[in-house]
């Protein structure tokens, strides 16, 4: 298991002292998946770099499996962090070495005889389902294959831990699915402790146990992804809920996204909101989802451009709206968690 506690990170002194990470605190069991969720300049990559000790904290420790890696010196720090492996976002692979080389590289530094090494990689290519593409380059693979010879190779020394840093960021659909299912079979299958650091909010609903939002180098809310989910006070269950693809409004119309804020949204807040306006409310797609007598979920609707009072409106209902931004006719998968993490609270 991996304890993170009162982690802070400042780069700089005196007035140009920047405080990147700020007191942050949590532990990631044995055989869970923990996420953490940021916008960009949270300080998710300063987090990843304090977990491997690549960047060392100003204070506060990490401890893998009860030893503290944060107070160790170089050279013991060194074989401390082989209990960490991890899993950058391209995979960073020798672009002139073949897969199997590639996975070989931490087993030549530690010296392991060839017969031991080449048995170990066959062992983790095939764990990772690359059996049959060991002899190819890395320009021979897709960017889902090319991140899972990543992760055998983040895998050869044998770590308890294993730090995803943004590892499907950049990867189209299929591929992304194909990391996250290793990862979740990763966690099952060898007990390993991960640790995800991503802004995409569907890959922490698909893989993670439990998430944390950093913001600001702070964590400002955790918790297990189910019960965030299910918790309509919850800015972060909130941003988590999947966003589909919506109809698009009528002319005049603006679209907002409509969020369930509290336990108590009347089930027909819908006719209420239009009444309340006194204008007419399109429903242009909903997620709603109820767990004893109250609802979680998402609507977007189209509302006349220039109703004013709409916000107040919506939070007399216990709802949170937010326009959106983009043009209407573009996906809306994810945007509101994104948005919503950009934004602080919601
Ligand atoms: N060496 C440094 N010196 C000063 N400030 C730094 C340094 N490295 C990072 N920062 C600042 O720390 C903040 C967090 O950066 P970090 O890269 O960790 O964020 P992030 O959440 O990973 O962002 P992104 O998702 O865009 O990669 C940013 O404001 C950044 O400018």
């Amino acid at each position: 298991m991996i304890r993170v506690e009162a982690l802070t990170k400042v780069y700089g002194s005196g007035p140009s002292a920047v405080t990147v990470l700020d007191g942050v605190d949590f532990a990631v069991e044995r055989g869970e998946v923990f996420a953490v969720v940021g916008a960009s300049g949270a300080g998710k990559s300063t987090l990843a770099h304090c977990l491997n000790l690549l960047e060392r904290p100003t204070s506060g420790s990490v401890t893998v499996n009860g030893v503290e890696l944060s107070r160790l010196r170089e050279r013991d720090l060194r074989a401390a962090r082989r209990a960490i492996g991890t899993v950058f976002q391209s995979s960073s692979l020798l672009s002139r070495s073949t897969a199997a080389e590639n996975v070989a590289l931490p087993l030549d530094y530690l010296g392991v005889t060839p017969a031991e090494r080449d048995a170990r990689v066959a062992e983790l290519l095939e764990r990772v389902g690359l059996s049959h593409r060991a002899d190819h380059h890395p320009f021979q693979l897709s960017g889902g294959q090319r991140q899972r010879v990543g992760i055998a190779r983040a895998l050869a020394l044998r770590p308890s831990v294993l730090l995803a840093d943004e590892a499907t960021s950049g990867l189209d659909p299929e591929s992304t699915r194909s990391v996250l299912s290793l990862l979740r079979e990763l966690r099952d299958d060898l007990g390993l402790s991960i640790v995800l650091i991503t802004h995409e909010m569907d890959a922490v609903r698909e893989t993670a146990d439990r998430v944390g939002h950093l913001q600001a180098g702070r964590l400002v809310e955790s918790g297990p992804v189910a019960a965030l989910l299910r918790d309509p006070a919850s800015a972060l269950g909130r941003a988590l809920q999947p966003l589909r693809p919506h109809a698009a409004p009528a002319p005049g119309e603006r679209v907002w996204t409509v969020t369930y804020a509290s336990g108590a949204v009347p089930a027909d807040w819908l006719l209420r909101l239009s009444e309340q306006l006194r204008a007419r409310v399109s429903l242009l797609g909903a997620s709603v989802e109820g767990s004893g007598g109250t609802g979680t979920g998402w609507a977007v609707v189209g509302l006349p451009a220039g109703a004013e009072e709409v916000l107040d409106a919506l939070a007399g209902l216990g709802l949170h709206g937010a326009p959106q931004a983009r043009p209407p006719q573009q996906p809306a998968r994810s945007a509101s968690g994104a948005a919503a993490l950009a934004g602080g609270a919601r």
